[in-house]
């Protein structure tokens, strides 16, 4: 009997080890994953600016930087990773959705249509997740290591206001840009008659993409506005399955 209820307590000590060990791993991760994409958007903030200013003209900006971008907007692949074996507390559907829109706008949109590449509104949505990712990774970064200055957290939970609708204006406009250029080509595209007997219109499949932000992009708004809430003012939300 003694001996069970020391195995018990001993079992119950390993468990809480290697909780504990567990979140040490995962904080350990997380921060150095959070200063690595600070360090990676803030090379490619001091990489446009100083484009800007050599050049005085946006033109070639993105070719410039486009492996240093397409490298950090990659990785942010793991965060669903973080948040599907549970190690971040935010929903894999809402960090899928934000992510992979993404990382489509840099491969499948900006990178494989040459024609755009100078557009402003590419400009618009770099300058804007440039500004946003700094803010969310130093963010996450110095409140795994409990020393958040106040204006980041404010910047965290207030600038999102105005730059999630500035960086959807520019990868709409974007996206706008390119429907002509994918339509000459026919680009990504499959006609009929093929040996795999499959038909695919790369140009509709992106205004299906445009108008899918109707429905999606609220409930990313709603989401930072819920957390917000939250964070800032304190208030408890029970939040539904998501
Ligand atoms: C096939 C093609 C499909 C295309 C589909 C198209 C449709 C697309 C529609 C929508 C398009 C959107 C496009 C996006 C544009 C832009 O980004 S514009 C620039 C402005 N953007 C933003 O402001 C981004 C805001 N979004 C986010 O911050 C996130 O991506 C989020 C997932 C939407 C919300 O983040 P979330 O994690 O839920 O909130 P937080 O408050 O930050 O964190 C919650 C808790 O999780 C912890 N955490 C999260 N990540 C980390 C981490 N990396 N490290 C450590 N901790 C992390 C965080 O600390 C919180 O923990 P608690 O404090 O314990 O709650």
């Amino acid at each position: 009997m003694a001996s069970t209820e020391e195995d018990g307590s001993v079992e119950e000590k390993e468990n809480n080890n290697k909780k504990r060990t567990k979140s040490a791993i995962a904080v350990a991760w997380l921060t150095f994953y959070n200063i690595a994409m600070t360090a990676g958007w803030l090379v490619l903030a001091i990489a446009m600016m100083r484009f800007y200013i050599q050049k005085g003209t946006h033109k070639g900006l993105y070719k410039s930087i486009a492996r240093t971008l397409k490298f950090f907007q990659t990785i942010a692949l793991v965060e669903v990773v973080h948040c599907a074996i549970g190690i971040v507390r935010t929903s894999v559907i809402v960090t899928g959705v934000q992510v992979c829109s993404r990382i489509f706008m840099v491969w499948f949109i900006t990178n494989s249509i040459k024609q755009i590449q100078n557009e402003e509104s590419v400009i618009l949505f770099l300058a804007v997740w440039t500004f946003t990712e700094i803010t969310r990774y130093s963010f996450y970064t110095f409140n795994l290591l409990n020393h958040l200055p106040y204006f980041i957290k404010w910047a965290r939970y207030n600038m999102f206001i105005i730059m999630y609708p500035l960086g959807v204006a520019g990868e709409l406009l974007t996206i706008y840009t390119a429907l002509p250029y994918v339509r000459k080509t026919g680009m990504l595209s499959m006609r009929l008659p093929n040996k795999y007997n499959v038909s695919f219109d790369y140009y509709y499949f992106l205004i299906i993409v445009m108008l899918s932000y109707i429905p999606l992009f609220p409930q990313l708004y709603f989401h930072m506005l819920r957390q917000r809430r939250k964070v800032l003012l304190g208030e408890i939300i029970v939040e539904k399955d998501e």
